[in-house]
């Protein structure tokens, strides 16, 4: 639906250029939730504003639906930021309007008319939960209230896409999961696209289909995001599923005098299998299970364990080499 092909944006203005996107390419499919992580400056954001053309690439194309939309201006890009919502990290609502007032505007923007937005507006404060504070002004709302007119202003045009800049990275824990699962209803009730920038795990665990990890400008790595959490390759990537996964070993754990000890990754089917119970049955050796975290991505579990083995050193051999052919990752720490 959405394909980014060779797109470079340079900023000129300051005292030397600077190189916020080079050479992305991205295919982003229709009804997707598609993910964009990366380090503060990545140029996450300059990227993702070029699918509505808020940042003109300097070259490369966008395409929406087959159609290159790089070159549109006057009308023609006026209508196709009406097909683009956008829901930010602040919220950007006009504060001296009410919230049916900030909702209404965008639908004014679009020449509807006042008997329409009369009804469109308060559908959409129901459908964001928001159907009893159409009086109410944006001080008098909490943050996860607030992102909720966000979002009603975002569908104000029924957009085909819905771009999010951080949006739920002024909110509470609480609040971020309730505007997430949100976003997931609104995503699979009218089939839109949702393109969200985040640096918070929780938020492409939880939504997210596939996801691109940026890095100075460029994509470097991009996939389902099971694959990419199973399989990190860039150092951004793989801080980012360690704060998930807590895979860090607290060194106490390391002064056992005796025994060998073992981290194993589990991936997928192959968490689920018995490794553990089969290594005990078929193996004279004594087995603990010393550290684990397991956590379930798009379903599919992903995950470490860290075990100590003790026995004959023959026998914890063997164990070893067992349990190594039947796990995603292993590491002999000590
Ligand atoms: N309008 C601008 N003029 C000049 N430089 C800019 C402009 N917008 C962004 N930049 C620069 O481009 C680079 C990428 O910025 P961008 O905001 O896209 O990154 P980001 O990954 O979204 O970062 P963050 O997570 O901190 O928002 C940064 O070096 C930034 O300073």
């Amino acid at each position: 639906m959405i394909q980014l092909t060779d797109i470079s944006v340079r900023f000129d203005g300051g005292e030397s250029p600077v190189e916020a996107v080079k050479s992305v390419s991205l295919h982003i499919g229709k009804g997707e939730i598609f993910g964009i992580v990366g380090t503060s400056g990545a140029g996450k954001s300059t990227l993702v504003r070029t699918i509505n053309l808020l940042e003109r690439p300097n070259a490369g194309t966008v395409s929406i639906d087959g159609v290159d939309i790089t070159r549109f201006k006057g009308e023609e890009l006026r209508k196709l930021r009406l097909r683009t919502g956008m829901i930010f990290q602040q919220f950007n609502l006009i504060n001296t309007r009410t919230v049916f007032d900030n909702v209404a505007f965008a639908l004014k923007v679009a020449g509807r008319s006042k008997q329409e937005i009369g009804q469109r507006v308060p559908e959409l404060l129901a459908l964001v939960g928001l159907a009893d504070k159409s009086n109410a002004y944006p001080a008098q709302l909490s943050g996860g209230q607030k992102q909720r007119v966000g979002i009603a202003r975002a569908l104000a045009n029924s957009p085909q896409v819905v771009l999010c800049d951080e949006p739920t990275s002024a909110l509470d824990l609480e609040t971020t999961a309730s505007i997430l699962e949100l976003l997931q209803e609104i995503n699979r009730k009218f089939g839109i696209t949702i393109v969200i920038i985040t640096h918070e795990i929780a938020v492409v665990k939880a939504i997210c289909d596939r996801v691109a990890v940026m890095d100075a400008g460029t994509v470097v790595e991009k996939g389902a995001v099971y694959d990419i959490f199973a399989n990190p390759q860039h150092e951004f990537t793989r801080q980012l599923v360690a704060r998930t996964l807590n895979l860090e070993l607290p060194p106490r754990l390391l002064d056992s005098p005796r025994e060998t000890i073992i981290k194993l990754h589990y991936r997928g089917e192959r968490a689920e299998e018995p490794v553990i119970s089969e290594t005990i049955r078929n193996f004279n050796v004594q087995v603990n299970i010393l550290h684990g975290h397991i956590e379930y991505i798009g379903g599919k579990p992903l995950g470490s364990l860290v075990i100590s083995l003790d026995g004959e050193p023959d026998a914890v051999s063997r164990a070893a080499t067992f349990i190594k052919s039947r796990t995603a990752g292993f590491e002999v720490l000590k």
